[in-house]
């Protein structure tokens, strides 16, 4: 039995009822109801405890109840009256448990002793009535700012109603802890609310009221928090409490399964110290790289595409058996050209015109990959298959490209193609080294956690990349052993080249693949037809100064269109760009040395303004 699963309204966009059938539908097992969804909405607490119970849904708390404890008279006395009428809510409601934040009034009085004895007064009132009270610390409280006071005030009022409520960024935003927490008894610990979040310098109170995210889609040790947690004690629900304000203007139904999928993979990050043992998700995947990328393509697209790619070294190496389907490779790269009507590849091109349709990953276990992603909520899809051909599998990225789980080593062209002989000989690429997505603004951190969740992989901090007209910013996903990278980019702007890629083609998609070289110049010499990106002359003498490359090298690197980064180890990265395909995706050439692991972040201003230039021809 997995832990109980509970999410705060504030998470979920809409009006109550949407959040609450958005929850339910997803399969959270409670919710706590936040006081302004309640005061917003237009229904009587009973009509929501009423729903609440329909759908299934425990009301873990309602919350919040601010700036109560250590006032000075007469607010003491007004705020024991607030909590009376609190309780008639929440007894309507159907929920026993209110939270109590620290207070941040700058009149509350720097006293334990009266925080105590107000916490006691209310939960003594509370306890009349069945209800209890649980005390939080809001990492800008006034005088309580930090789990520790927040027990010892709990300790000293003594109730058996008051309890201390944990929230994983109140703690770790400060990069506090949980050490001592063994010594509260665990009947102590009402209840658990867990965020995660990026690492950002500003002010607490900011950060958390608009950039907390889903456990997995930031930086903080939010697995540690709650394996401190468990091991304390504490077997209650555990509970999403997420400000964020992309999330509160997306998509209920798409935000709430990214809240089960974070609460899912946490469970298995915290097995072993769960009283009850949740079952193992799959293992993740190990991967072994990209086996083919598959474009949505009409004939003409086809035929254009194949020529562009042909200035790369690409050739026509197989023809499917049954579909409208082309293989294009060169080296260790396979790229799938599909005009085949009627599949999920039309539907692609119906809706984007020529774009990625689908990736091929190269998996240990297709099954358990299989088994794992439908745990983590995102089932299986089946492709229509002609007799005799393979059956691949397949699951949807959160845009809906497909991702086939190929298994590692196997041959999944001899069945399904003719394949046509090859004529070898030119520079070859050693396979795709990185796919770069572009997404629609707010689905940056879905898409993080969908990666992170289903294979494993390790995001990356973002990076701001600045765009002649706005920023991109970049997150990258790779899989530990780097056979798999792929860089993820989001830009506000609707003029950036991300921008202009997911506002012209109504949607997120693959805007670029990066073939790996073993010799970068090598390559691009060799494909003279290749309609390579421009580089201005001033990112040269720039590269001159800053690397103190020499007079041969630079020469080199120019000739070729190339750009040229390296790291504090000396790992070096060499690369260039095409121009785009018919103002859409476009390629790059890549060589690494040397152990060099980025992608090249000093060098894409140069290349986002060469794109844009080019653009405007
Ligand atoms: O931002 C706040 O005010 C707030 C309120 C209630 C909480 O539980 C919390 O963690 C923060
Ligand atoms: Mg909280």
């Amino acid at each position: 039995m997995p832990l109980p699963k509970s999410i705060a309204t504030v998470c979920l966009s809409g009006a109550l009822p949407d959040k609450l059938e958005a929850a339910a539908l997803v399969g959270f097992q409670g919710v706590e109801i936040f006081e302004n969804d309640l005061l917003t909405y237009d229904g009587s607490p009973e009509e929501v405890g009423r729903l609440c119970r329909d759908l299934g849904l425990a009301v873990t708390i309602y919350q919040p109840f601010r700036d109560f404890e250590a006032m000075p008279e007469p607010q003491r006395r007004r705020n024991l009256d607030r909590a009376e009428r609190k309780f008639d809510t929440m007894q309507a409601l159907g929920t026993d448990l209110i939270l109590v934040c620290s207070n941040t009034q700058p009149a509350t009085l720097p006293e334990a002793e009266r925080a105590a004895a107000d916490l006691r007064e209310m939960a003594e009132r509370a306890a009349k009535r069945g209800l209890r009270v649980g005390y939080e610390a809001l990492a800008w409280g006034r005088q309580v700012s930090l789990w520790r006071q927040a027990w010892d005030i709990v300790r000293q009022a003594d109730h058996p109603a008051l309890g201390l409520i944990l929230d994983s960024f109140h703690t770790l935003s400060r990069g506090d802890d949980l050490a001592g927490l063994e010594a509260v008894p665990a009947e102590k610990l009402f209840f658990l609310q867990l965020a995660d979040a990026p690492r950002l310098s500003m002010d607490v109170l900011s950060w958390s009221r608009h950039f907390r995210l889903f456990p997995g889609q930031g930086e903080l040790p939010v697995a540690d928090f709650l394996r401190d947690v468990l091991r304390a004690g504490y077997a209650g629900p555990v509970s999403l409490e997420i400000f964020n304000d992309e999330f509160r203007a997306a998509p209920v139904r798409r935000i709430a399964r990214d809240a089960l999928r974070s609460l899912v993979l946490l469970d298995d990050q915290v097995r072993g110290a769960v009283p009850v043992p949740a079952s193992p998700l799959p293992a993740a995947p190990t991967l072994a790289g990209i086996e083919f990328v598959e474009f949505a393509v009409d004939d003409a697209a086809r035929e254009a595409l194949g020529g562009f790619l042909g200035t790369l070294g690409f050739r026509r190496a197989g023809l499917h058996r049954s579909k409208a389907v082309e293989l294009q490779r060169q080296g260790g790269v396979n790229l799938v050209l599909n005009s085949e009507p009627d599949s999920a590849a039309a539907e692609r091109f119906e809706m984007f015109g020529p774009a990625v349709c689908a990736m091929a990953l190269r998996v240990d276990d297709p099954d358990r990959a299989l088994a794992r992603a439908r745990a983590l909520l995102s089932p299986a899809w089946q492709e229509r298959v002609g007799q005799g051909e393979q059956r691949i599998p397949a699951i949807r990225a959160p845009d809906g490209t497909l991702v086939y789980l190929v298994r590692t080593g196997s041959d999944i062209w001899a069945d399904d193609f003719q394949l046509l002989p090859g004529e070898g000989g030119a520079p070859a690429f050693t396979g795709i080294d990185h796919v770069v997505q572009a997404l629609a603004p707010g689905h940056l951190d879905g898409f993080v956690l969908f990666y992170r969740a289903v294979f494993g992989l390790d995001a990356e901090p973002v990076f701001e990349l600045p765009d002649p007209f706005g920023i991109v910013r970049s997150r990258t996903l790779s899989a530990a052993n780097r056979t798999v990278r792929l860089p993820l980019n989001v830009s506000e702007s609707r003029q950036t080249g991300t921008g202009r890629f997911v506002s012209a083609y109504a949607g997120a998609g693959v805007h670029h693949i990066a073939f790996a070289a073993p010799d970068a110049a090598a390559l691009v010499a060799a494909a003279p037809d290749a309609p390579m990106l421009e580089i201005p002359e001033n990112y040269y003498d720039d590269l001159a100064a800053r690397l103190g490359l020499e007079d041969a090298q630079l020469a080199a690197l120019q000739r070729a269109h190339l750009l040229f980064d390296q790291d504090a180890q000396g790992g070096r990265f060499t690369h260039a760009y095409t121009q785009a395909f018919q103002d859409r995706f476009f390629f790059e050439v890549v060589e690494r040395r040397g152990g060099y692991d980025q992608y090249g972040a000093a060098n894409a201003a140069v290349r986002m303004a060469a794109q844009a230039r080019q653009q405007k021809k």
